[in-house]
């Protein structure tokens, strides 16, 4: 009735022959889901520094739509791909064990609802990821993780409770992963000790360090790590943002020089994402109060397209 009156919130412009990435993302009906699956996991009270990670899964989402669905590189569009957005887990105000155990719950039941699917959970800060992955691998049997990240994020516990920095010993020493089933890439110097090299060591933790990464290219690490993990029923891949540099991710709690750049991670997460056994990510520590440009998060949105990119290339 009225030709220049839209819907709030819907784009200015539209044209005929672009396909948002952000239309892509299909809100759960509580009966009907593809077989890709994101869900939100907005914690972030459980960071050692500053965070406002909670914010990231909104600010993700919004910046898929800031690009299409058309990869000319591949030659392919992804327009016709669904992915279910089964929203965010919602938090407890003050409770950090709470609000890691409503994530745990919720993860493993939707992923029993649909076990066949892919999953990419947007974080909140890292400890979600030992949640995420409890709750994931009781539907999945023995598991494999690769890990970027600047961190070891194998931290004691008695100092600091289930942090940030932390989800990796927890899952090892829960008995969620073994140590030799874990590959850490882009660990960089500055950031983590001796001691938690030492207990990745002893663990069987297989660790590159961004110098590695350089040294011996993403390609060869890709394909090293996934034939480490040839005999696991399902690969994990964890995305800690401040795995890249500085100048690439301004919007994480723990940035730093001399990391990765953003092209390198995005090769991987394609490379990764190729094999079958690749079966869910997730994507942690941006706090979008502090990120200039959503460039963190735009950077996110890519991740999640070279993942879906990639199982298409599959
Ligand atoms: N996942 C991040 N872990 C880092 C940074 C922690 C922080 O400063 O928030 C770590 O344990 O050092
Ligand atoms: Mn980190
Ligand atoms: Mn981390």
């Amino acid at each position: 009735m009225f030709p220049y009156l839209k819907e709030a919130g819907k784009a200015n412009f539209q044209d005929r022959y672009v396909k948002k990435a952000n239309e892509l993302l299909v809100p759960w009906d509580g009966k009907h889901a593809s077989n890709i699956g994101l869900i939100g996991a907005p914690l972030s009270k459980s960071s050692i520094s500053h965070s406002g990670a909670a914010f990231a899964p909104q600010a993700i989402r919004q910046a898929l739509s800031f690009y299409s669905t058309y990869s000319i590189e591949a030659g392919i569009d992804l327009a016709d791909i669904t992915v279910t957005d089964y929203g965010d887990i919602v938090m407890h105000p003050t409770d950090i064990v709470e609000s890691q155990k409503r994530i745990a719950e919720t993860v493993e039941q939707v992923v029993a609802l649909h076990q066949e699917s892919l999953w990419i959970t947007l974080g909140g800060d890292h400890s979600i990821t030992c949640p995420v992955v409890s709750g994931w691998q009781k539907q999945k049997g023995t598991i494999g993780i690769i890990q970027f990240d600047a961190h070891h994020d194998l931290r004691n516990l008695e100092d600091g409770g289930p942090t940030n920095g932390t989800p990796f010993r927890r899952l090892i020493e829960a008995g969620v992963i073994d140590g030799s089933r874990l590959v850490q890439i882009g660990l960089r110097d500055f950031a983590n000790s001796l001691a938690y090299t030492e207990y990745g060591k002893q663990r069987g933790v297989t660790m590159y360090t961004i110098e590695e990464v350089h040294r011996l290219g993403i390609q060869t690490i890709i394909d090293k790590s996934m034939q480490m993990l040839s005999d696991v029923d399902a690969v994990y891949v964890s995305v800690d943002m401040d795995v890249l540099d500085q100048a690439f991710a301004p919007g994480c709690p723990a940035i730093g020089p001399g990391g990765m750049d953003s092209r390198t991670l995005l090769h991987a997460i394609s490379l990764l994402a190729r094999y079958d056994a690749v079966q869910a990510m997730d994507i942690v520590e941006i706090d979008p109060t502090i990120d200039f440009r959503q460039m963190t998060s735009r950077l996110a949105a890519w991740v999640i397209l070279q993942f879906l990119k990639g199982k298409q290339l599959a």
